[in-house]
């Protein structure tokens, strides 16, 4: 099966997340991916990747990406979070983090770990 991959990003974040997810454009074609409403419509737009969009964090897409999550249709989560600027829906995030460890689903917080567990990812859909 396709690799499930949600993609979130804070604002100061997201040119960030377009680099990466451009690094892994051949592999994350080949994914099914799921993403907030603005960080969506950037890997759309720029990299013309098929992404599901959900709302824009602030109004409830973290949570509608960590409902998914709890229900099984997520394997991974790269979730670049801006630790420098308050969000007004921290508590939304906090949620999503801890349902990642509650299922025990990769969290990926900042770059380094995010190209860890993509080259992972992409290691195992190879040898499948
Ligand atoms: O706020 C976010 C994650 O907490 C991201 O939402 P957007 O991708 O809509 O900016």
């Amino acid at each position: 099966m396709k690799p499930r991959i949600a993609l979130i990003a804070h604002d100061k974040k997201k040119d960030e997340m377009v680099m990466l997810a451009a690094e892994y454009l051949d592999f994350l074609r080949g994914c099914t991916l799921v993403a907030t409403g603005t960080t969506g419509a950037r890997l759309a737009n720029e990299l013309g990747l098929t992404v599901e969009r959900k709302h824009s964090g602030p109004f409830g897409g973290d949570l509608q990406i960590g409902a998914a999550l709890v229900e099984g249709q997520i394997d991974a989560v790269i979730f670049l979070r801006d630790p420098m600027t308050p969000q007004p829906h921290e508590p939304d995030i906090n949620a999503l983090v801890r349902a990642c460890d509650v299922h025990n689903v990769a969290c990926a917080t900042n770059i380094s770990t995010a190209q860890l567990v993509l080259t992972q990812l992409k290691l195992v859909s190879q040898n499948q």
